[in-house]
């Protein structure tokens, strides 16, 4: 085997590993690492929850004989770090550990990174591999990249649509998909930031918006409500969760609760995503309606699709949204298809 591809599976490792960390380590990105030593993987780390250890102090720290790491490898989805956040640098870690070699998966876009490590690791002499599964690892962490490049949350939209292609109806909620789906996107909202529903979704279903059928973040709670109907004895305003109602009428603030005035006579997508951006919210997941998401849509604001499609049919009723772009996974959850979709104009 050629050692690119060696280097590829052990990175295929590193994205595994990662993804352990999607949800807790906002604002950081998650990042996985291993560390080979003749061939052999003898230690591994994933990014811990925000404020805890980097992946790859995790990794050396996973290793009780030291004197290993000079004679290892280090794999890393993202360049190591170069300042000083809640830690210390990761590239001053890998130069004092003495690695023999180093391979990265892709650069930190993050501006007070970029390219640093990396140059860092050179200068001091390391013997560094660039861009092994880049396009994976950037992937891995599309939302941190698409929110310091594109200077708003990465988007996902997500709706439950019969196989007729209906998501609702004016005036009463009717669940559409079945109960492991349900708790497939519990588990999806502990992965964002952020949860936006329309006025007429917050008053026909009056959602809870919370991750109750899985563990992890809630998320914070958003909806768009000019005139602020939405009754005051509904979920959305019984502070269990952050929540923010973006409305033309009142600024006012609870522990729980922000009400935000802005001006409606502007499109008002694009200050919600600015609010979400300068409070470090690096993802949102739009739940519906059809009217909010076809809104983003209309706009080009969205980066991916989730589309939970049952074996109903309905015959009538508001018609669910249409998506172009790239069609990136398709799997069966019972008689539930999930069909997520990527938007290529952002790529
Ligand atoms: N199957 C599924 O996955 C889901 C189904 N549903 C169902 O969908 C139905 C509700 O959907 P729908 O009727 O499309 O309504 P929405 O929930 O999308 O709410 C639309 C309203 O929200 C406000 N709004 C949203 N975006 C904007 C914007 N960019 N600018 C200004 N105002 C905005 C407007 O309020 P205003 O009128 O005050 O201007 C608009 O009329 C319900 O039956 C619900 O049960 C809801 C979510 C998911
Ligand atoms: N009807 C429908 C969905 N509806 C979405 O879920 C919200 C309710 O969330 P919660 O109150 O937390 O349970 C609701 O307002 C809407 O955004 N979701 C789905 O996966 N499948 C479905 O069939
Ligand atoms: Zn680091």
């Amino acid at each position: 085997m050629s050692q690119n591809n060696i280097d590829e599976q052990f990175m295929a490792r590193c994205i595994q590993i990662a993804q352990n960390g999607l949800g807790s380590t906002y604002p950081n990105p998650f990042v996985g690492s291993i560390i080979v030593h003749n061939g052999k993987i003898i230690g591994e780390g994933f990014t811990s929850k925000y404020g805890g250890p980097h992946a790859e102090v995790n990794a050396v720290n996973s290793i009780k004989n030291q004197s290993l790491l000079s004679e290892s490898t280090l794999y890393v989805t993202l360049e190591p770090c170069s300042h000083y956040g809640k830690t210390p640098p990761c590239c001053d870690l890998v130069i004092a550990k003495n690695f023999k070699r180093v391979v990265i998966g892709t650069l930190d876009p993050f501006a007070e990174v970029n390219g640093q490590g990396y140059l860092k690791l050179l200068e001091n002499g390391v013997d560094v591999t660039l861009g092994v599964l880049e396009q994976e690892c950037i992937d891995l962490n599309r939302r941190f990249i698409t929110f310091h490049q594109q200077k708003r949350p990465y988007i996902i939209l997500k709706w439950a649509q019969t196989q007729d292609g209906f998501m609702g109806h004016d005036d009463v909620q009717k669940w559409i998909t079945n109960r492991f789906s349900k708790q497939i996107v519990h588990q999806w909202r502990t992965e964002e930031q952020a949860i936006l529903v329309g006025k007429k979704t917050a008053l026909i279903d009056n959602p809870q918006l919370n991750t109750r059928y899985w563990h992890g973040k809630n998320p914070l709670r958003l909806s768009i409500d000019k005139f602020l109907a939405i009754p005051r004895n509904y979920h959305l305003y019984d502070q269990s969760v952050p929540t923010v109602i973006f409305n033309a009428i009142e600024d006012s603030e609870q522990e729980n609760l922000k009400l935000i005035k802005i001006d409606f006579n502007e499109n008002i997508i694009p200050p919600i995503l600015d609010y979400l951006y300068q409070n470090n919210f690096q993802s949102l997941i739009v739940e519906g309606g059809s009217d909010t998401i076809q809104k983003f849509i209309d706009l080009n604001l969205w980066d991916e699709a989730r589309i939970l499609t049952s074996d109903t049919f309905w015959n009538e009723g508001i018609k669910a949204p249409i998506v172009y772009g790239k069609r990136v996974k398709q799997n069966k959850i019972l008689n539930d298809y999930v069909t997520v979709i990527r938007n290529q104009e952002n790529d």
